[in-house]
């Protein structure tokens, strides 16, 4: 079995009470933070400061999603907060190559999101300046969405390209991830999830945590 991670999204936490909200999470692999602009995506949330004092705080590593636009110009400053890793949108940036590795060089994991529509594979030949590549299987913007299969070929050409460069890259998956749906992202070949309803929804964040981690593991090549 591989190893899988899961990552909960605070999009579905209570955010008058983040720190509490953390410690529910407290096997998770790393925290998603969920940052929309309300023009990139047409939702927003936190900026700069608040994922400063969610950094300081938690005892996991964050792993946060920017939803925003002009990626080019705000990732470094996430980057900068020390964050585990940062990913930015290729469709919000004008040079993905030169941000890849601003955000490496500031001592960041590099990650970048593909929304649904956008194809994976103009970007296969810079697969080596990423740390990770998240695949989006609904819409960003909202969470609680129904996960979309027609993402599941995107993820599978992902996984075998990256299978092929031998690269330590993860392929992460991200909306209506759920016990219905994870094992046939991780049979695509996804190896890091994140789910916000499936573990603030249940009564024991932990224990969804858990299943959801088995289920991933059991499915995955
Ligand atoms: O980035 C997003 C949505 O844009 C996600 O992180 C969602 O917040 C995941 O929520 P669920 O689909 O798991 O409820």
């Amino acid at each position: 079995m591989s190893k899988c991670c899961i990552n909960p999204s605070i999009l579905s936490a209570d955010f008058v009470n983040l720190q509490a909200e953390l410690e529910r999470i407290s096997t998770a692999d790393a925290v998603h933070v969920d940052v929309m602009d309300n023009h990139f995506v047409p939702n927003l949330t936190i900026g700069l400061p608040v994922v400063q004092r969610i950094q300081e705080v938690s005892a996991l590593p964050l792993d946060a999603h920017l939803m925003i636009s002009d990626a080019d110009r705000w990732a470094p400053l996430y980057a900068e907060l020390g964050l585990a890793s940062v990913t930015f949108h290729v469709e919000a940036s004008a040079a993905p190559i030169k941000l890849a590795r601003d955000l490496r060089g500031r001592g960041a994991k590099a990650g970048m999101a593909l929304r649904p529509a956008t194809p994976v594979e103009p970007y296969l030949d810079m697969l080596s300046e990423l740390d990770m590549l998240l695949i989006m299987t609904v819409e960003p913007g909202f969470g609680g969405q129904k996960f979309l299969d027609v993402t599941l070929p995107k993820i599978r050409r992902a996984a075998e390209a990256v299978r092929g460069s031998n690269l330590p890259l993860a392929i992460q998956v991200d909306g209506g991830i759920s016990a219905a749906t994870i094992e046939r992202a991780a049979e695509a070949g996804a190896n890091v999830f994140v789910a916000g309803s499936a573990v603030y929804g249940a009564g024991d964040p932990n224990e969804a945590i858990s299943k959801l981690r088995h289920a991933a593991e059991a499915a995955a090549r």
